[in-house]
């Protein structure tokens, strides 16, 4: 578990505590933000800057502070909070008027199971489903076109990060009707994967597997008629999470294709 993760952003902090977030989450961070000590206060605080850059010099930079008056505590904990959030960002861009929050979840957009458990009403929530299903452009545009198309047999939604092969339903412990069949294919697409680089991934069903979320892609690709709808979760397993390093791309890439092809291997088959 990331300390960052584990760290209260709803409550207030000593500088102490800051302090060690600061470092924590330099660490965690470490391929694109760094701390610089840039000189004490009054009473011989250090003064810290989190630089946030993905390298080079003397670029052009944007310049943030918090807590110029000691007093006005809300501007360090939404300076911690901004700074966790910007390379995190998951939803979408959308706005609408009256609501304060950007972004609607597009993994629980999609008409099917809509509004259910595991995903969220509030615009300011992670998984905000949005107003109503298929209200996003990205999610719309899917639907048109795998709608139009007419002929997609399997449909396969990749993710990161947890090292999982997943089938429907998210939305609902029932097993589909054809769950033997997803179930070994999951577990053949996973041995094939593991075959490359010794990397074990898990497999079953959304819901039973990782945990139940409603209006997710892979519900609707299935209760469309596509029987092989597949979500991946790649790598890693919370090591680096969502900032997988650059050098693990590749072997990622030649090991989730021993996967696909098993599943594409099937889909031609049947
Ligand atoms: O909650 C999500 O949408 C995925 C898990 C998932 C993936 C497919 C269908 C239902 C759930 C987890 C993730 O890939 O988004 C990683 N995360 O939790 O941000
Ligand atoms: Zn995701």
């Amino acid at each position: 578990e990331r300390s960052t993760s584990s760290f209260s952003y709803s409550s207030y902090h000593t500088l102490e505590e800051i302090y060690s977030w600061i470092d924590n989450f330099v660490t965690e961070y470490s391929d694109i933000v760094s701390k610089i000590r840039i000189g004490h206060s009054f009473e011989n605080r250090s003064i810290l800057v989190l630089k946030f850059s993905t390298g080079g010099s003397q670029r052009r930079a944007i310049w943030i502070d918090t807590g110029i008056h000691s007093r006005e505590w809300i501007t360090h904990a939404t300076g911690i909070w901004t700074a966790k959030k910007n390379r995190l960002w998951r939803k979408n861009k959308s706005t609408r008027p009256g609501v304060f929050c950007i972004g609607v979840d597009l993994n629980r957009n999609w008409k099917s199971g809509f509004g259910g458990n595991g995903s969220n009403d509030n615009p300011c929530s992670e998984t905000y489903r949005g107003p109503s299903p298929q209200s996003e452009p990205e999610v719309a545009a899917i639907v048109d076109f795998i709608t139009a198309h007419g002929n997609i047999k399997a449909l396969i939604s990749i993710h990161s990060y947890s090292q999982m092969i997943m089938y429907p339903y998210g939305h609902s412990l029932e097993p589909v009707p054809n769950q033997k069949e997803l179930y070994n294919l999951a577990k053949d697409a996973v041995q094939a994967l593991y075959e490359v680089h010794g990397i074990e991934y898990i497999y079953g069903s959304i819901s039973t597997t990782l945990y139940v979320a409603s209006g997710i892609t892979v519900d609707w690709a299935y209760d469309s008629g596509i029987k092989y709808s597949f979500t991946f979760e790649l790598r890693d397993t919370g090591s680096y999470g969502f900032l997988l390093p650059a050098s693990q791309i590749v072997p990622t890439a030649q090991e989730t294709w021993l996967a696909l092809r098993a599943i594409m291997e099937h889909t031609l088959n049947h």
